[in-house]
């Protein structure tokens, strides 16, 4: 199966005339800019003091041995295990030197850590690599190099709708088999419309993961949110399939009355250019058989949904029959990406994903949505490694000092997570600069 990310915004794509280093998406520039920046760079926005420790601000990978291959080996130790044997170095370092054991002992906690989590990182980069080269549900792999002629191609966009947090970030990303937006326990963090592409044999899927839609108790839109909620509600009529999506975990313990009117708004009538589906998501975290079918039954009568699924978007279950029934609703029509190469503003739309995420999952509170989050410089090197720099600009010195924690620690660990991450996507080195500062 092959899966490309890619990533759009339907009120303004990044179409083939817009400029390789421009977005043209305001919505997508309002966290992310990939503009050369006009303040000056060097300029760090922070006062005397704060300079100081502007070195522990900055997370360079080229100052953490971050392995160089992508070896799958979770198991391999040569990367830093000594050669020698550490009881008689510590005897030497007490007896000889006079240090103090404790430290030792700390400092070897310490490297024990690390050690987790270097194979931590390494088995979470391996399974990366592997949903990127999924067999599909025959057992084969994809053949790079097959070329399907446009009068024989199929296509479908699918768009998925649903309240905050009903998991449409995590079924996209498991039907187009990696990851293609942010995850993360907090609300509202898909922030764009994100399209994951999932090409298989003459059949293309673009999926069109809406931002967080909802209704107000009146089961109306809210008139007041965001330009880029009204346009995620009229952009829904363009796609061949919408997917309604809910958290009936949610709906059986603590019922919103608004995901019900929006689940009731969708299917009330059915709309003849195109099919709805209604998926009840997180089946997984329901333990009764008879709470689910107590579920399904209160929406069985709604004329609009074609079909109803069960599923777990994040664990897969159920996954694979929706994949299926939506491969069959697929037209002749001409592909509109290309499914074997990963255009440049792609690659670079990614790398700030896959930043971001790691921002959500260690930065607690508010303080990831607050940030101004920029790609500052993209630059293809000779030895054909990618060197990515971008800048985190918070509001308050405080907020910086969040974002890069004890001596670095922070940013550091987000940053060796996102070059790893990066490294396995693109399948190249990867010299990743992450800068945190203060907005002057
Ligand atoms: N147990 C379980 N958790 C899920 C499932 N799907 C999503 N989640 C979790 O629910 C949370 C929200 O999932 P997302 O995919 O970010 O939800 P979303 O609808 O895209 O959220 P917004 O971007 O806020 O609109 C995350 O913590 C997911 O891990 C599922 O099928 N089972």
């Amino acid at each position: 199966m092959k899966a490309l990310r890619v990533f759009r915004t339907l009120s303004s794509s990044l179409s083939a005339n817009s400029s390789k280093t421009h977005f043209n998406s305001t919505n997508f520039r309002r966290l992310y800019s990939a503009q050369t920046q006009e303040e000056n760079p060097t300029n760090t926005g922070l006062s005397s003091s704060e300079e100081d420790d502007t070195s522990s601000s900055v997370f360079d990978s080229s100052q953490y041995d971050v392995g160089l291959g992508l070896s799958n080996d979770v198991n391999s130790e040569n990367s830093v295990s000594s050669t020698w044997d550490e009881k008689y170095r510590e005897r030497v370092k007490t007896k000889v030197f006079g240090e103090d054991p404790s430290e030792i002992k700390s400092s070897r906690i310490l490297i024990k850590e690390e050690e987790k989590r270097r194979r931590a990182a390494l088995l979470a980069r391996t399974l990366l690599e592997a949903s990127l080269e999924r067999p599909d549900e025959d057992g084969n792999e994809d053949k790079e190099d097959e070329v399907v002629k446009e009068e024989d191609q199929m296509s479908l966009s699918v768009g998925i709708i649903g309240a905050p947090n009903a998991g449409k970030s995590s079924l996209t990303n498991y039907m187009v088999g990696t990851k293609v937006s942010a995850v993360s326990r907090k609300t509202n963090t898909t922030t764009h419309e994100v399209l994951g592409v999932m090409t298989k044999g003459k059949t293309q899927i673009c999926f069109f993961d809406t931002p967080g839609l909802m209704l107000k108790k009146s089961g109306f839109p809210y008139k007041d949110m965001k330009a880029r909620i009204e346009s995620a509600w009229r952009s829904i009529d363009l796609y061949d399939v919408l997917i309604v999506i809910f958290d009936a975990h949610r709906h059986l313990g603590k019922p919103d009355s608004r995901v019900v009117r929006l689940i009731e708004r969708m299917g009330s009538e059915a709309n003849p250019k195109q099919k709805r589906l209604l998926c009840i998501n997180k089946v997984d975290l329901i333990e009764k058989k008879k709470d689910l079918l107590k579920v399904a039954k209160e929406f069985k009568d709604l004329p609009g949904y074609e079909r109803c699924f069960m599923i777990s978007g994040l664990k897969g279950a159920g996954v694979k029959d929706l994949t299926k029934y939506l491969m069959e609703q697929a037209v002749k029509r001409p592909w509109d990406e290309d499914p074997f190469v990963m255009s440049e503003e792609v690659m670079k739309n990614i790398s700030l994903e896959v930043v971001r995420e790691k921002l959500l999952h260690y930065i607690h509170q508010e303080i990831p949505y607050g940030i101004d989050h920029r790609l500052m410089d993209w630059k293809e090197l000779r030895d054909g490694s990618l060197r990515i720099e971008q800048h985190l600009i918070t509001h308050k010195i405080s907020q910086r000092k969040i974002l890069v924690g004890k001596n670095g620690s922070k940013i550091g660990r987000i940053g060796i997570e996102a070059n790893e991450e990066l490294r396995t996507i693109f399948k190249r080195n990867v010299h990743l600069v992450l800068m945190v500062r203060v907005k002057s």
